[in-house]
């Protein structure tokens, strides 16, 4: 068996075990009340949206269909659990290409974990000239391992501090089409 099988393996068994912590419905509740403070905060604002890819697709594309007024959109990569459930050191691969001097901008994302992805991501932000930053992220995972100032102006829901996949997010690279959210079972 290669390496990816066994990967492949390990997911599916993962997956059979794992507990829904956030069902379909409940996401799409979800991300209407999101959009909805969100056209309430930005609608007037010409803002610049940012995906964090690859984990803010989903959610990205859920939210930003729903809003209903203009704005213009582009990504960025920055990456640092590799396809694991610990996190490793960040890496950039793509800087927003779109001119954010003096934008207000709306960054979406799927989870704030420990905050190292969300904090790197807000400074390298402000060092492009963004007039102001706001976050939209779909989980905050309960704990207390990230610094207590880094604050989230639109979060969806909270989830317990086990590691969760489903709704863009990846268990070791796969399940991110889930339409919920699954939290690994202990083993
Ligand atoms: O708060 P943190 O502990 O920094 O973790 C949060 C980040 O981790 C995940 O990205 P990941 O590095 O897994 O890349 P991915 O989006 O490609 O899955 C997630 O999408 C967040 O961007
Ligand atoms: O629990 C998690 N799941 C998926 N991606 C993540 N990135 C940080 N924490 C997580």
């Amino acid at each position: 068996m290669t390496m990816h099988d066994e990967r492949r393996r390990d997911a599916m068994m993962v997956r059979e075990r794992a507990d829904c912590v956030c069902d379909a419905a409940q996401l799409a509740d979800i991300y209407d009340r999101m959009a909805r403070d969100i056209t309430e905060a930005l609608a007037e604002a010409n803002p610049v949206i940012l995906c964090v890819m690859l984990g803010g697709l989903v959610p990205t594309a859920e939210i930003t269909r729903r809003l209903d007024f203009p704005f213009e959109f582009d990504y960025l990569h920055a990456t640092r659990y590799h396809g694991e459930t610990q996190g490793g050191e960040l890496v950039w691969k793509v800087s927003p290409g779109i001119d954010l001097a003096d934008r207000d901008v709306l960054v979406i994302d799927d989870i704030l974990d420990e905050g190292t992805t969300l904090e790197a991501i807000l400074g390298a932000l402000a060092a492009q000239g963004a007039r102001r930053v706001r976050t939209a992220i779909l989980l905050e995972k309960s704990h207390a391992r990230r610094d207590p100032a880094l604050t989230v102006d639109f979060v969806g829901t909270t989830v317990p501090d086990r590691y969760v996949f489903g709704a863009g997010m990846d268990y070791k690279g796969y399940f991110r089409q889930l339409p919920a959210v699954y939290a690994v079972a202990d083993t």
